[in-house]
């Protein structure tokens, strides 16, 4: 039995269904991609598990029991948690503080909890940082911030919403030799991804949707360029 998964998931908004019955799935310590050109579903498919957006119960497992349309802060004290597109984060207050808030909605911690410290570990800048107000890091350290501020709710599960998103390849390469620490220690991941090659390079599976539905799911080491091209924009329009 999968550590989270979804059931034939049907979600939208309003009179719009833009995910069409996703079957999806990640276990404890596995690291999973999510990769699909804009609006084939990716961020739905995440507010949707977060309960960001009403769906029904059974079409969401979480630990075994039907958690669909679960309230977000409820998804957050069992287990789930997001960094979200876009980072969100709390400006006016400093790294330091950014993270506490995040310690006071945790989930009940589980062998070796998330501390503070221990995100500064993971990311030694923001040690560096601690007493700077978010707004005045660079792109990078603030999704460092993010991330840290999900681990900090104790995840069985993090949700991540494209964290490369705008930051220089370096920036990239740093935050993703950090996250085999996170599944290191039983979290899953599931990463939504633009960069294909990043998203192949940093999971054991992945999934590509297109328009709502899953069109490709595997190995990540055994799927081929030739492949993701047809499950990205539909076998017509094939590349190569
Ligand atoms: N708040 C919203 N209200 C109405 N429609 C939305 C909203 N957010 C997304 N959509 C629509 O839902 C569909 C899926 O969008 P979604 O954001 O999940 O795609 P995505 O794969 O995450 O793409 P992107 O890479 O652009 O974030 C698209 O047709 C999009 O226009």
């Amino acid at each position: 039995m999968s550590l989270l998964s979804t059931h034939g998931l049907l979600a939208g908004y309003g009179d719009m269904r833009a995910l069409h019955g996703i079957d999806f799935a990640v276990d404890p310590g596995e690291t999973v991609a999510l990769i699909g050109a804009n609006g084939a579903g990716k961020s739905t498919l995440l507010r949707a598990i977060m309960g960001l957006l009403p769906v029904a119960a059974e079409m969401v497992q979480f630990d075994g029991k039907p958690v669909g349309g679960t309230a977000p802060h409820r998804m957050v004290q069992s287990g789930v948690a997001i960094v979200p597109e876009g980072r969100r984060l709390f400006s006016g207050m400093t790294v330091e503080e950014n993270l506490r808030v995040a310690s006071e909605h945790a989930a009940a911690p589980h062998n070796t909890p998330w501390t503070q410290e221990r995100v500064y570990d993971l990311f030694p800048i923001l040690r560096e940082k601690a007493r700077t107000p978010v707004e005045n890091l660079s792109g990078g350290q603030q999704q460092m911030v993010s991330i840290g501020r999900g681990l900090l709710a104790q995840p069985r599960v993090l949700l991540c919403d494209e964290i490369s998103l705008g930051l220089a390849p370096r920036v990239v390469r740093e935050i993703y030799a950090a996250l085999p620490q996170v599944t290191a220690q039983g979290t899953a991941l599931v990463l939504v991804e633009q960069d294909v090659g990043l998203a192949k390079q940093a999971s054991q599976r992945l999934y590509c949707l297109l328009e709502g539905r899953v069109t490709l799911e595997g190995q990540s080491s055994d799927i081929s360029r030739d492949d993701i091209s047809a499950a990205y924009f539909g076998a017509s329009h094939a590349l190569d």
